[in-house]
């Protein structure tokens, strides 16, 4: 067997093309919500950034290495230059007409109701495969002939559509860009739409989403008319404490000489202006937020003793992933084994103003069988209320709400929201006392890092106290610091420590355990289970290694590695598209949405180094792989880095992408030539 450097993938020879891959920055694509995300899109579009050059000049040592350092710096961060657009058809639809109904707009209406002239401009239905159809050697995914007396129409009446076949209904009508799967030709010519009565009603019970919000609700909120009784009544009783407070002290030490005056504390850090949290009112007066950060906290409600009881032992959890833990994603690892899915961070205070696309974040997949809904803020003035909308509105479709104390990215911890509030223990507590009390019966769960400055470790004080004093009903710690970067590895001894710090004060205190789940770089089955023989968490909390390898799941319930075969993968990547288009939409906007977000995902699979290939098993998440070939072709092309090849996987279930669509991926893509993907 030969010998590999340290932190190098053991790719059998055979296999290897050239030595090394770029480097992937997984810091960059962790940060931002949806909001940070819009803001940071817009920040650099146009910048033109270029590929790294390569020019053949002679250089000094020293000229090099800074040369070097500028290549890393350039290769780190997001890509600033992301901007998605939705690509529409050229002539729009009224989307009444598309489904048969009247538009009470007629000849007004700003779309057209002409359905011929639509399907003579629109491009020719999607075919889109079946399991079958897939072979690892090309063209991977095998589409029909099309016969020739039919090759003319945009109906291709072989093609199935993925939300017909589920529902048996497709909401988009003649806009579906699979329209043959749900459409017939009349006797006069014309195209009329079918539905399946049977499907139908399996359909309803089986494959829906659930949590919508409402215009209605969405409409209070932006125009802070919805109601917040328990959070009012919550931050006045913080006021009134702090105002009692207040006057404790002053009868205690009377100022000297003349009347007493009020102290003003040092407030919170005070949220940058450019950041979302400060562009928007909040809707209660920040000054019951600023008490709410300083005085004793309320009374705290008797331990579990009014919250749901869920179960998380023995349960494979996926982490929450901005951008890629999407609904189609979280199904996708449903279908593989994972027992608890969280949504994707969302912003308080986008909430409540009410934004669509923030409360999009709450949508859930009926196969989700324990789901929750992750939020970040800075304040009990705008976590409470959030939480009280929550209760409200999806009781029933959210099976416990998480608190982020863990996002390290600049725009969410210069808010004071994310790992800041590490550091905030004070207003952490009243927050988490307030946001329990507006949830009801939801449990409340914490996310939180080791600390915020490498080398200064806090969580072994703080977590007992969330476990002892803040009736959380279960808390999951990444094992690293803000400050520290996906390139070291997670602390698992101090993840040890911080379990055992929980324990003890329970004991003490004769408290029942809380859930504790570790998280960090795990990537297999023995990465999973000597994690939790070792460490003492109830389960580890899977990221990356579910981005890279959404099988994981079934790795760690069968305590096995997995051969996945290319073709086994290439089945999932098409049961992706396909959830993409179940909850995107199948006319030409949603395929070209799903495309991205099918992109996106494939900017973490071609990371995984399949088994058959290691000299060592398992793999190891950081580790660098060389360029290397698969056993078949199909699992070469599953291996490149580069962005073109993602988008020909995508036209593989999604049809050709047009011209006007582009892609630029997360993180800068390594691609196999060495400039940027195009896509
Ligand atoms: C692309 C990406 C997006 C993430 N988004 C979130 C998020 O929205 N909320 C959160 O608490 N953590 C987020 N994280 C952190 C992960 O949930 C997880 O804690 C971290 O990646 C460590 O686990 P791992 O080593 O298994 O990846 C994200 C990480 C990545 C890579």
């Amino acid at each position: 067997m030969s010998s590999y450097p340290v932190g190098t993938a053991p790719v059998k020879a055979e296999f290897i093309l050239a030595p090394s891959s770029l480097p992937v920055d997984d810091d960059a694509a962790e940060g931002g919500s949806s909001n940070t995300r819009r803001q940071r899109d817009d920040e650099g579009a146009g910048d033109g950034e270029d590929g790294p050059a390569h020019k053949k000049v002679k250089l000094t040592g020293a000229q090099k290495k800074k040369l070097a350092r500028e290549e890393k710096k350039k290769q780190r961060g997001s890509n600033k230059g992301r901007r998605w657009t939705k690509v529409r058809d050229e002539l729009e639809l009224c989307w009444k007409f598309a489904n048969n109904n009247s538009c009470e707009f007629g000849s007004e209406c700003r779309f057209t109701h002409d359905i011929p002239a639509y399907l003579a401009q629109k491009p020719r239905d999607i075919y889109f495969p079946s399991p079958s159809d897939l072979t690892d050697s090309p063209p991977f995914a095998k589409i029909p002939e099309t016969g020739s007396e039919e090759s003319d129409s945009s109906v291709d009446f072989r093609t199935r559509c993925p939300v017909f076949d589920d529902v048996g209904i497709c909401r988009l009508g003649v806009k579906c860009r699979f329209l043959g799967g749900h459409a017939r030709k009349a006797d006069d010519g014309t195209i009329q739409l079918v539905e399946d009565e049977t499907k139908k009603v399996d359909g309803i019970n089986a494959t829906t989403e659930v949590n919508f919000a409402t215009p209605n609700i969405l409409k209070l909120l932006r125009t802070k008319k919805y109601p917040f009784p328990v959070t009012d009544a919550y931050l006045k009783e913080v006021k009134d404490a702090a105002e009692e407070q207040e006057r404790t002290k002053e009868v205690a030490e009377p100022p000297a000489g003349g009347d007493a005056e009020v102290v003003v504390q040092a407030p919170e850090p005070e949220p940058d202006s450019t950041m979302a949290e400060a562009s928007e009112p909040s809707p209660v007066k920040s000054s019951l937020d600023e008490a709410a950060a300083q005085v004793d906290t309320p009374d705290v409600p008797p331990r579990f003793a009014e919250k749901r009881r869920l179960t998380w032992s023995d349960k494979t959890y996926l982490g929450p992933l901005t951008t890629v833990g999407n609904l189609p994603f979280r199904r996708l690892c449903v279908d593989y084994g994972a027992d608890i899915t969280c949504g994707e961070m969302g912003l308080a205070s986008s909430f409540l103003s009410g934004s669509k696309e923030e409360w999009s974040l709450v949508r859930r997949h009926r196969s989700e069988k324990m789901f929750g809904v992750q939020l970040a803020g800075s304040k009990p003035a705008l976590l409470v209320p959030t939480a009280e909308v929550i209760a409200r509105e999806f009781s029933s479709g959210v099976d416990f709400v998480d608190l982020n104390c863990g996002c390290p990215i600049d725009l969410v911890f210069r808010t004071g929201s994310g790992s800041a509030l590490l550091d905030a223990p004070g207003k952490l507590g009243k927050i988490l006392i307030g946001m329990n009390r507006a949830l009801g019966d939801i449990p409340l769960t914490v996310k939180l890092r080791t600390g915020v400055k490498e080398g200064r470790n806090t969580s072994h004080k703080l977590m007992p106290r969330i476990s002892a004093e803040w009736n959380v009903a279960a808390m999951t710690l990444h094992g690293r610091t803000r400050q520290q970067r996906y390139t070291k590895l997670a602390d698992w001894n101090y993840i040890k420590e911080c379990v055992d710090a929980v324990r003890a004060r329970e004991a003490d205190e004769d408290l029942p355990r809380i859930p504790i789940f570790g998280g960090g770089d795990c990537f297999s089955s023995q990465d999973y289970w000597s994690a939790v023989d070792q460490s003492g968490v109830d389960g580890v909390m899977i990221a990356r290694g579910a981005l890279i390898k959404p099988w994981i799941f079934t790795e760690i319930k069968e305590h096995r590695e997995w051969d996945i075969s290319s073709r086994e993968r290439l089945d999932l990547i098409r049961k992706y598209a396909e959830y993409g288009l179940d909850h995107f939409g199948t006319d030409t906007a949603g395929v070209n949405t799903a495309r991205r977000y099918l992109c996106e995902a494939l900017s973490f699979q071609y990371r995984y180094v399949p088994l058959g290939l290691l000299e060592q098993l398992p793999g190891r998440i950081n580790d660098r792989a060389p360029l290397f070939r698969g056993r078949d072709e199909l699992e070469t092309l599953l291996a490149s880095g580069d962005s073109r090849d993602w988008v020909k996987i995508s036209e593989m279930f999604l049809g050709p992408a047009p011209e006007s669509w582009s892609f630029t991926p997360k993180h800068k893509s390594n691609a196999y030539g060495s400039e940027e993907g195009q896509g």
